[in-house]
């Protein structure tokens, strides 16, 4: 093997042992997935040759990538516990689903359409998986309870459809399992057409199914996004509340109070550069540098303030206006504070009211 093969081939290792996906893995899987799919239509035939091609690149791609993991995770002594999990699994399904019913004499069209598992293979990467499924589990309860409320008015509703169709429409309501699936299809709201009820009643019964449906799916998207709404609040506490018990100012409060705070406060990422103040103009707020840097532009001096300092609080104890502008030096996490909450806080904890007050007093002194 010549030696530029041999350095990409090592370098395409390194890069793919430990990761779940790289940009070439999402090519393949798309790459792979789409010729699957030419080699169904007939329309394609003529580049039968190319689709074959490409679905068996993507194949050896992944059984080299499957091959380089095995070999990275024995290394390190974790094979068994690559193996067991659920990106090992989906690695191995990819790697060898197609090539074992190939060798098992499935004819080649129908072995390719294995390939389909591929698209499996993103999974790991999608973001907000971990949120989702931390959704799925704390709203497990209210989501079972919507799904047997569903499965209860499919089967009444079957068993009704049955009674008042079976005389007349013996063909298609002629059982309980025919009518089980006029309800799955008039309760999902789907509505094929294909099996409809004629006497009055029967439509009665239908009407109820329809709107019963609607409330079901209603019911299901209202808990999810719910807990999605909750997850992503508890998210940015936590991450909130890292950052405020960083604050040296803050740091002196019990863990009670620091929770208080964190509600107040909100968090900001800014890059370096950005204006966060600008002088004249209305103050409602106040902020607490977690990390990086600002500087504040004053006549004739710039002041530069740190991790744990605060500032735009003369604004809120003055004439509310700003005094100075003033902008990040650095990538910085701000912690914001608005007017309302600015006066609660004030109000709750008169040391902290204390200590800002007097800086305000002495920034205002030497800046006359
Ligand atoms: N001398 C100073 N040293 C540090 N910070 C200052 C000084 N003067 C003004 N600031 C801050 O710059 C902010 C500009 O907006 P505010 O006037 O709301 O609040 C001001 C203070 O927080």
């Amino acid at each position: 093997m010549s030696k530029p093969l041999i350095s990409a081939l090592a370098q395409f290792a390194a890069a793919t042992a430990g990761r779940n996906m790289t940009k070439t893995a999402y090519v393949a899987v798309g790459v792979g997935v789409l010729s699957m799919v030419l080699l169904t239509d007939n329309r394609a035939n003529e580049a039968r040759g190319w689709v074959n091609g490409l679905l068996w690149v993507c194949l050896v791609y992944f059984v080299f990538e499957w091959l380089i993991r095995l070999r990275h995770m024995a290394r390190q002594g974790r094979l068994s516990l690559y193996m067991s999990s659920s990106a090992g699994i989906v690695d191995a399904i990819g790697a060898l689903a197609v090539p074992l019913a190939l060798v098992l004499g499935v004819e080649p069209k129908t072995a390719w359409l294995l390939s389909v598992l591929w698209v499996l293979k993103v999974v790991p990467g999608i973001p907000g998986l971990r949120q989702l499924r931390r959704v799925l589990v704390l709203e497990s309860g209210p989501l079972v309870s919507v799904l047997v409320i569903f499965l209860m008015v499919i089967f009444l509703a079957s068993v009704a459809e049955y009674f008042l169709e079976r005389d007349v429409q013996p063909q298609t309501f002629g059982s309980v399992p025919a009518a089980l699936w006029w309800a799955v299809v008039t309760l999902t709201t789907t509505g094929y057409g294909d099996v409809v009820p004629v006497t009055p009643l029967g439509r009665l019964v239908a009407a109820l199914v329809m709107i019963s449906g609607l409330g079901v799916f209603g019911l299901w998207t209202g808990i999810l996004a719910t807990g999605f709404a909750a997850e992503t609040r508890r998210d940015n506490f936590l991450k909130t509340w890292e950052s405020v018990s960083k604050v040296p100012f803050f740091a002196a409060l019990g863990p009670a109070a620091i929770a208080d705070v964190t509600h107040m406060l909100r968090t900001m990422e800014l890059p370096a550069r950005t204006l966060v103040i600008r002088k004249g103009t209305q103050g409602d707020c106040m902020y607490f540098i977690a990390a990086g840097e600002v500087e504040v532009d004053l006549p004739g001096k710039k002041v530069q303030l740190g991790e744990g300092a605060f500032f735009g609080e003369m604004a809120l104890l003055g004439n509310n206006k700003r005094g100075a502008n003033v902008s990040t030096t650095k990538v910085s996490r701000l912690l914001v504070l608005d007017l309302v909450d600015f006066r609660v806080l004030m109000a709750r904890h008169p040391d902290l009211a204390e200590t800002i007050d007097a800086e305000a007093k002495r920034r205002a002194l030497e800046n006359t």
